[in-house]
Formats: C-alpha cells, sequence, structure tokens
C-alpha cells in the first residue's frame, strides 16, 4: 500500500475496482480483485455501469432515515434490543472502546439480519425503516447481488471446486450471521481495532475516521471516505475458506486527527457471513463453523484489552501474520 503523508497518519491509497468488469469476467480486473485482496485486504468498488449502479443512491436514503432512527430517545431504541449482537439494537458501550483508557466509549448499532427479514419483516425492522418502503429489503438485495458476482470472481480466479466453491456456503435464503449493520458514532465514539469475522463487507460512510493496518508497514492509515464507492474488506471467513490465501485486514475507527472535526458519524455495513453450519480452519488451525465463529467473536468484542490480547481472535490472528503489534 504506498501512502501520501496527511497530518498524522498517511491516507492509503487503496485499488479501485470497477464492478462492472467484474461482471463482465474481464480478467484484468480480477486479477486486481484478486492482488487487492491478497495485500491490503481493503479495495474500493466503483458501480458505475453496473447492475448495482443505483446502490450509492439508496445509501443516501438509507442515510436519512438511519439518523432518524438513531435520533430517537434511548429508551425507544432499547425496546428493539434482543440482547444479542447480530439482532436489534445494540447500544453504546456493549463492545470494548478503542481507547484504553475509556473502554466504555464504543459506538452503537442496529443489526438486521438478513435471514429473519425474509420471514419476520415486521419483527426485524423496526418502525421508522418500515416507513421507507422497500428502502431496507432492496439495499440488502443489492449487496447480495454484488456479493455473490465477488465470490464467483474469488471462486473462479482460486480455482476453488466442488465444496470450496464459495457460493455454496453462501446461500441466501439459508440461515446466517448476515447482517445489514447500521452503526452510529455520537461524540468521540470509537470502534475498537478488528478483522471482520464474515466474507466480505460492503461499507459506506461519509465521514473520516476508518483506519486499517497497511500490510507494507505496518502503520495505521486513513481510509479516505468516497461518496459513490464502497469499501470493501475481506474477513476473517473469506480468508479461511480460501485457505489464508487472502487477507483480512485489521481496522478500526478513531476520532481524532483528521477526523476530528466530523462530529456524529454513521456507517453502513453489509457484513456477509458464511451459512452457519459452513465448517473451516481458523487462525489457530482448529475446525470451526461460522456460527460458532460468530459467537466467540462477539465475546471477544465485549473483553477487556486484556483478555483480548490473549487470543487470536479479535484479529483473525492477522497481527501475527503482519508481524505487527498495533
Ligand atoms: O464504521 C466503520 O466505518 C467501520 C465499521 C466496521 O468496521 C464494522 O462494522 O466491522
Ligand atoms: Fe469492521
Amino acid at each position: 500500500m504506498s501512502s501520501i503523508t496527511n497530518n498524522d497518519f498517511a491516507t492509503a491509497s487503496l485499488k479501485t475496482i470497477k464492478f462492472s468488469a467484474l461482471e463482465n469476467k474481464d480478467v484484468k480486473e480480477v486479477d486486481k480483485l484478486i492482488e487487492a485482496s491478497r495485500s491490503e485486504g481493503f479495495y474500493y468498488l466503483d458501480f458505475e455501469d453496473s447492475s448495482a449502479a443505483s446502490l450509492p443512491l439508496k445509501k443516501r436514503e438509507l442515510l436519512k432515515v438511519m439518523k432518524r432512527y438513531f435520533d430517537q430517545p434511548r429508551e425507544v431504541k432499547q425496546e428493539d434490543a434482543t440482547g444479542r449482537p447480530t439482532r436489534g439494537y445494540v447500544a453504546k458501550g456493549t463492545f470494548t472502546g478503542n481507547n484504553i483508557e475509556q473502554p466504555n466509549e464504543s459506538f452503537e448499532h442496529l443489526a438486521i439480519s438478513t435471514y429473519e427479514l425474509q420471514s419476520d419483516l415486521k419483527g426485524t425492522l423496526p418502525r421508522v425503516f418500515q416507513e421507507a418502503g422497500g428502502l431496507v429489503g432492496d439495499y440488502i438485495t443489492t449487496c447480495q447481488q454484488v456479493v455473490t458476482a465477488l465470490l464467483s470472481c474469488y471462486t473462479s480466479a482460486l480455482s476453488l471446486s466442488g465444496a470450496s466453491e464459495l457460493e455454496q456456503h453462501h446461500v441466501h435464503k439459508n440461515a446466517s450471521e448476515t447482517i445489514l449493520a447500521l452503526l452510529s458514532y455520537p461524540g468521540q465514539l470509537t470502534h475498537q481495532k478488528h478483522t471482520d469475522l464474515g466474507s466480505l463487507t460492503i461499507l459506506f460512510s461519509d465521514q473520516w475516521g476508518l483506519q486499517a493496518v497497511a500490510p507494507s508497514s505496518g502503520e495505521w492509515e486513513w481510509i479516505e471516505p468516497r461518496e459513490d464507492d464502497a469499501v470493501i474488506n475481506v474477513g476473517d471467513a473469506l480468508r479461511f475458506l480460501s485457505g489464508k490465501r487472502l487477507y483480512s485486514c485489521v481496522h478500526r475507527v478513531v476520532r481524532g486527527g483528521r477526523a476530528k472535526e466530523e462530529g456524529h458519524r454513521y456507517s453502513i455495513a453489509y457484513l456477509l457471513r458464511p451459512n452457519d453450519e459452513a465448517v473451516f480452519e481458523d487462525a489457530d488451525g482448529a475446525a470451526v463453523t461460522a456460527r460458532d465463529l460468530a459467537k466467540v467473536k462477539y465475546d471477544t468484542y465485549s473483553a477487556s484489552h486484556v483478555e483480548q490480547a490473549r487470543s487470536t481472535v479479535l484479529m483473525g490472528g492477522m497481527d501475527r501474520v503482519l508481524g505487527v503489534n498495533v
């Protein structure tokens, strides 16, 4: 990852990949996708002229509705809580914050289970989102199209066949911990360093704050927010399913430096996870199901910094791979 210096941290120069070219199986673009996924583990996806060209527009609509949702009093949002991190409202401070001195300063989020949304629209979607008609459903369907096309590129480029074909472990109608996560960072709230536990993340935010560790230097770098391109990153499960050929990059959200003036930050993360029963080898070489990995990872998100440092789970073993202590 080459860098341009900017304030305190450098800004990452990630590759921008054209989704329309991937849909056409353009060999050069698929090569670029694999290259980015083997090194940075992060890239921008440009949807222009593709079947998902409407996604940035839908993102803007969704951001408006999200703001209305998170503006509600805490007690109202709390009615949507289920006690599970992948179902419903999760209050700020549930996960460990980035700052070791203020571990309770982490973000709040609303997790919409894509599996449960299929059979229980009313139970899964808070009223504010129901009033927005088909917006959430359309957004998720478009994300599903995008990840299906990406998985198909990875499957063929990595010569995965038979039971290893990635699409077989990501059947959208089957049970999984896949969620549309709507994140809210009022004040100076943060998101601790981590790798994503799932396969692929489609992330949008209009505000600075996101940083990733550059594999080439082991240093934190800002990820520039872009209005129309999504930030895509590879998660632990895809790294494991690829036989550890792909990189699941360590990232976090901080509020200092060039993010200082941003105010209340919002982000939208479609977090694709494999079907619950998918089995793969984790960072320690042990066989694990996707469902169990999700449980262990979320438990670790809420642990103390000391406990987190004792296991490979929070960073998917990537700190070891990178040889860095971030
Ligand atoms: O809010 C962001 O920009 C990052 C969110 C994130 O890393 C996640 O949901 O896993
Ligand atoms: Fe993440």
